[in-house]
């Protein structure tokens, strides 16, 4: 496990009743990413954000926030943390610089230039002295971002920020969290049931499904060997029937184009190799065709569960 990481969930259960909701969830957000929380609706991507910003306990497991555990050392860790999980409370009455205001009385360290600062952050420095009523959702999101990061947290945390968003409104979004990795390096992590945005948005992806994560994986390809994605598999053999009886039982092995061809994860290739090289097989290539995480996606939570 990495040291750097920003937030690490290690474990984490939430059993409610007798339904277990989140199963033994572990994943780590590391400084200056967007890190995407991907699942279909109802897989338990709520439940986690409300136990990582801490507005509900673990029945299991820890989450920490830098060094800090949020179950034995609640307030440090915590302190590090800026959320928006259900709609930011904003006064409409106000403007957006005045609602900026009154938040960072509640924090003496937080200045006058810093408040400036998160402004031109979130680009609504030529709309900041409109009053909150006039503004247009993705600007009022833009205001609660910048409420949520004065306090300059390590961590910040979005539940489905796209939603309501027109694509312009997502396109900025994007942008400004990026930004907010770079500039400052603050971990950012996103939820969301939609893939095309994440893909758009993230670094990584974890995908949830059923409370369990299924996959983690770079936005740029490379599968992290956490979860039970499986790659296509191409094995170049001097005798493909005998190396398919041999790898009988191994899952769905198939002979296409001369080359036999199965589903396996990085270390099931390296043990399917090793069992043809010890039965005399000669392998002359090994090809893996790595499936888009569209396709994964789709193969795990099945496509009628999208959008
Ligand atoms: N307080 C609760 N009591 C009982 N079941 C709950 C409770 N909160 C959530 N659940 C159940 O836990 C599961 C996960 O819910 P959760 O809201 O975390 O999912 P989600 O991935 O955020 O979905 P959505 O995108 O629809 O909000 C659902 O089946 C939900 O019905």
């Amino acid at each position: 496990m990495s040291q750097t990481a920003v937030a690490r969930l290690q474990n984490v259960t939430k059993v409610i009743g007798k339904r277990t909701i989140i199963d033994r969830v572990s994943f780590e957000v590391r400084p200056g990413e967007v890190f995407g929380f991907l699942g279909p609706n109802g897989s338990g991507k709520t439940t986690t954000i409300r136990m990582i910003v801490g507005l509900m306990g673990l029945t299991d497991g820890d989450i920490y926030i830098g060094e800090h555990s949020i179950r034995k050392d609640f307030p440090k860790a915590i302190v590090q943390v800026g959320a928006i999980v259900e709609n930011p409370e904003m006064y409409k009455f106000l403007t957006g610089y005045q609602n900026l205001l009154h938040y960072a009385r509640m924090n003496p360290s937080i200045t006058k230039g810093r408040i400036q600062e998160v402004i031109e952050l979130v680009g609504l420095q030529g709309r900041i002295h409109d009053k909150v009523k006039k503004y247009s959702l993705g600007m009022r999101q833009r205001l609660g971002v910048a409420q949520a990061i004065m306090h300059r947290p390590k961590l910040l945390v979005l539940d489905e920020p796209t939603n309501g968003l027109d694509p312009a409104g997502i396109r900025e979004l994007r942008d400004y969290l990026r930004r907010l990795a770079q500039d400052e390096g603050t971990a950012v992590l996103v939820s969301s049931h939609l893939l095309s945005e994440m893909e758009l948005m993230c670094d990584r992806v974890a995908i949830l499904q059923k409370g369990q994560i299924i996959d983690i994986r770079s936005i740029r390809g490379e599968a992290e060997n956490q979860g039970t994605a499986l790659d296509e598999v191409l094995f170049e053999v001097d005798h493909p029937d005998a190396a398919l009886g041999i790898l009988a039982g191994q899952g769905e092995g198939r002979i296409a184009d001369g080359f036999l061809t199965l589903s396996a994860d990085r270390k099931g290739i390296a043990d399917l190799n090793r069992k043809l090289v010890e039965a005399g097989i000669n392998v002359y290539g090994i090809r893996v065709k790595t499936k888009s995480l569209e396709d994964q996606f789709l193969e795990m939570t099945g496509s009628e569960t999208i959008g």
